[in-house]
């Protein structure tokens, strides 16, 4: 279970998080969206541990992610916006590597890796270095890494970014396969069609806040319908409390 309770954060003069509260179940996918500077990232940084909140906290599993991070550590997988793999090392290479930071040795490693690498479709690149991949194929490396350890809890940052179709189909068929058995997932994306498949609940984030939380059955329920009698969309949400247009997300 992860549990972020009023997080601030400044950049200088820049307001990254104000206030931003989240609490994510045990199986639970949370879609985080919200438009660009939102504070999306910085909720992820934060969570992770790799940022300190000026105030406010984050626990995972009731262990405070700034005061225990040995304990948070194993419990948590981390797919950024920045891809961290070794670019001059192979894909098999990259997953050894960082499944021996979390941990795993052996015949769970090797098991993990082979696990992880058929669910992302990674097996006909074992051997590729990384800086010869594509920015999708890389992508997925980088998500395979965050995956391999089996977290507790998942925050994974526009992970689909650049991925083609079957690609982001492993992906969130994996994903969706992790909160089943029971992972607290963080998922961020601007392509709203992806909270369905995932099943998610979804977080709408505004300047620095979640200004919106819930199933998506109940914060649809709450939107008045369309002039022309039509059903409320999640774009219908996301404009509401972004005045963003739809088209914005695609976009990104
Ligand atoms: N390291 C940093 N230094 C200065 N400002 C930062 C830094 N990181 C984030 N910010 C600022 O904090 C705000 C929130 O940024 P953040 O990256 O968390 O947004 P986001 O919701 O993830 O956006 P996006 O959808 O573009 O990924 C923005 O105004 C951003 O410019």
């Amino acid at each position: 279970m992860l549990l972020a309770e009023g997080l601030h954060k400044r950049y200088g003069p820049v307001s990254a998080l104000a206030g931003f509260d989240l609490r994510i179940a045990p199986g639970e996918v949370v879609g985080l969206v919200g438009r660009n500077g939102a504070g999306k990232s910085t909720f992820a940084a934060i969570a992770s541990g790799l940022v300190r909140p000026d105030r406010g906290r984050v626990c995972v599993a009731g262990h405070d992610v700034t005061r225990e991070p040995r304990l948070v550590r194993p419990l948590l997988g981390l797919a950024a916006q920045e891809l961290a793999l070794y670019p001059g090392a192979t894909v098999i290479e990259n997953l050894r590597f960082f499944g021996g930071v979390q941990g795993l040795r052996g015949r769970r490693l090797r098991e993990e890796i082979e696990e992880v690498g058929v669910a992302m479709r990674l097996d006909d690149l074992w051997r590729r270095r990384v800086r010869t991949l594509s920015g999708g194929q890389q992508r997925r490396v980088h998500a395979a890494v965050a995956l391999l350890h089996r977290p507790a809890v998942l925050l994974l940052d526009e992970p689909t970014v650049g991925a083609d179709p079957a690609s982001r189909k492993a992906l969130l068929d994996t994903v969706r396969g992790r909160a089943r058995a029971g992972a607290a997932v963080c998922y961020t994306t601007h392509y709203l069609p992806e909270l369905e498949i995932l099943d998610a609940t979804v977080a709408l984030a505004e300047a620095g806040r979640v200004v919106a939380r819930g199933t998506r059955a109940d914060l649809l329920a709450a939107l008045p319908r369309a002039a022309d009698g039509r059903a409320p969309t999640l774009d219908d949400l996301f404009r509401q409390w972004t005045g963003a247009p739809t088209e914005a997300l695609d976009a990104a």
